[in-house]
């Protein structure tokens, strides 16, 4: 197959993007669009080394899950899942984080169905446009601006303003308006331009928010085109804070602060991690951001430890926990990598729960982590792919409960997943239950446990050694069967090769154990 020529496929799966895929001449074309299901004729206009691209050109049939497309701007890039069937999205959604597990971790278990809280559309409580010839705008498909009047995505309030808005004479100052929203019906509106805010630009918006009901405006000089908003933000009309409600606690909304964009996929998740972790105990948090899961956590919890990266946001979290009367939580601000392998030293944890962002679990927090050897791990994760990853090396010493994903971006191809994992002991091993005969004919001796062989190295050889090393070793000799096993390049967060001297003293607790 080469560039230009014309060839027919159906399309049976989507990329990450949720853009149609199919196979042609047995190899995979990826294309600009489509559904599951269609027939395509496409012309192929790029050729890579393992893949194609190619471009629709007419379909031959249309799929079965097709649906009426409810939005008018279907150039629009925002959603991918517009033309399809609700219940085909989120069967897909299933089967996306079911394949990752199984292709990339080996994980071969069940995974729930996709649990989709609230309306389909007006879930986005925060939306920016960019501003061109003072109408809001959002980016289509090539990179073209598109004219919104009401997008439906987002809340009922919110395109109120938007519509309000729209031709308004000041925005010509303005290059980007954020509009965000609370299920009390609160707004704020975040305007940012690239010159310092003058009166002309400040009397309009102050004019157009009393006149709209918008109950906080805000200004953010911005010159850096890789962000919406600058760093500081002036405020100037209005509540400085909107009050946001989730799981029952209160946070206050301000200015471009990070808050859950679908509030009832929040809850869904939040409640799948609370009800997960058992009364009474020690609980650390790493990635924890704002604490939207950490306060409705700390209500059962003997105490919870929460590590976040941004001091922002740990600065927020601990006011929010005093607003909210909670007591039971610290807060420690950092990186997870540095901070989890002294909280494994030093602390008690009974439950670590995880929230990454897409990259994943960092190689040294998956090593403490191993380490700390809790009871439990709940691993809240916003990437099938990096889960998969990441479970194939916790899997060496936890069960995997249950895996449950959920919709938090209904009509997009993001899917995010909860994994509950407990602590394997001999049962989880043997998974059914076996009588005296059938226990002499297994070799027990393939169940040592990192910490065994970690004991072993230490005692004989008075060398410590990690987990990731052993699992190095233990994939060199084809005990663990996943190929190709990396942390990500980009992230810089490859694990580096296990010293010779190590090595051999891993193989030698292996041979020990009669693994080797
Ligand atoms: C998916 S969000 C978690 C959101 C959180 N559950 C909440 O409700 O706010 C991931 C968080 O990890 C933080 N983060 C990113 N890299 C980190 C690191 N190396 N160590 C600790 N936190 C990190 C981000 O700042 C972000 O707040």
């Amino acid at each position: 197959m080469e560039v230009f020529d014309k060839v027919r496929l159906a399309i049976t799966d989507y990329d990450y993007r949720g853009r149609g895929m199919g196979k042609a001449d047995g190899a995979v074309v990826f294309l600009d669009g489509g559904e599951i299901g269609d027939v395509v004729d496409v012309t192929i206009v790029k050729k890579k080394k393992r893949f194609f691209e190619g471009e629709i050109a007419s379909y031959e049939k249309k799929s079965p899950h097709r649906v009426k497309n409810p939005c008018p701007y279907t150039n629009c890039n925002g959603c991918a899942f517009l033309s399809l069937d609700r219940k085909e999205e989120l069967a897909w959604k299933r089967r996306r984080v079911a394949d990752a597990l199984a292709r990339i971790g080996d994980v071969d278990v069940h995974v729930d169905p996709v649990v989709a809280r609230g309306e389909s559309t007006g879930y986005r409580n925060h939306m920016q446009f960019h501003v061109k010839d003072r109408k809001l705008t959002l980016y289509g498909k090539g990179g073209e601006v598109i004219s919104i009047k009401r997008c439906l995505m987002q809340t009922e309030r919110a395109n109120e303003i938007l519509a309000a808005m729209q031709g308004e004479k000041w925005l010509d100052e303005v290059a980007l308006v954020g509009i965000r929203t609370t299920r009390r019906g609160e707004s704020m509106v975040i305007l940012s331009g690239p010159k310092d805010m003058n009166d002309n630009l400040l009397h309009g918006a102050v004019a157009f928010a009393v006149e709209a009901g918008v109950d906080s405006l805000y200004y953010t000089k911005n010159t850096n085109p890789r962000f919406h908003y600058g760093r500081k933000m002036e405020h100037l009309y209005g509540k400085k804070e909107i009050t946001e409600t989730l799981a029952g606690y209160d946070y206050g909304i301000f200015g471009a602060n990070f808050f859950q964009v679908n509030p009832m996929g929040a809850e869904a998740i939040i409640e799948k991690v609370v009800s997960a972790a058992e009364p009474g105990k020690n609980i650390v948090e790493l990635y924890a951001g704002i604490g939207t899961i950490t306060l409705p956590l700390s209500e059962q919890a003997e105490a919870v430890v929460a590590n976040e990266y941004a001091q922002t946001s740990v600065d927020y979290a601990r006011k929010t926990a005093e607003d909210n009367g909670v007591t039971n939580v610290r807060y420690i601000a950092g990186a997870a990598e540095k901070i989890m392998p002294r909280i494994a030293e030093d602390e008690k944890v009974d439950v670590l729960v995880v929230d990454p962002p897409r990259a994943g679990l960092d190689p040294m927090v998956v090593e403490s982590a191993l380490q700390a050897n809790p009871e439990a791990m709940i691993y809240v994760s916003c990437n099938p792919s990096t889960l998969a990853r990441d479970l194939a090396l916790l899997k060496e010493q936890f069960h995997i409960e249950s895996i449950t994903p959920i919709d938090m971006f209904p009509h997009t191809a993001a899917v995010e997943t909860v994994a509950l994992l407990s602590k394997l002991n001999t049962e989880h091993h043997l998974d059914i239950e076996i009588g005296e005969d059938e226990l002499s004919e297994i070799d027990f001796s393939k169940d040592a446990t990192y910490g065994e062989i970690k004991k072993y190295v230490l005692d004989k050889y008075g060398l410590k050694v990690s987990s990731l090393y052993i699992a190095q070793i233990k994939r060199k000799h084809g005990l663990i069967e996943r190929e190709n096993y990396n942390f990500s390049k980009k992230e810089n967060q490859r694990v580096p090769n296990c010293p010779e001297e190590k090595e051999k003293a891993i193989e030698d607790a292996l041979e020990h154990f009669g693994m080797i």
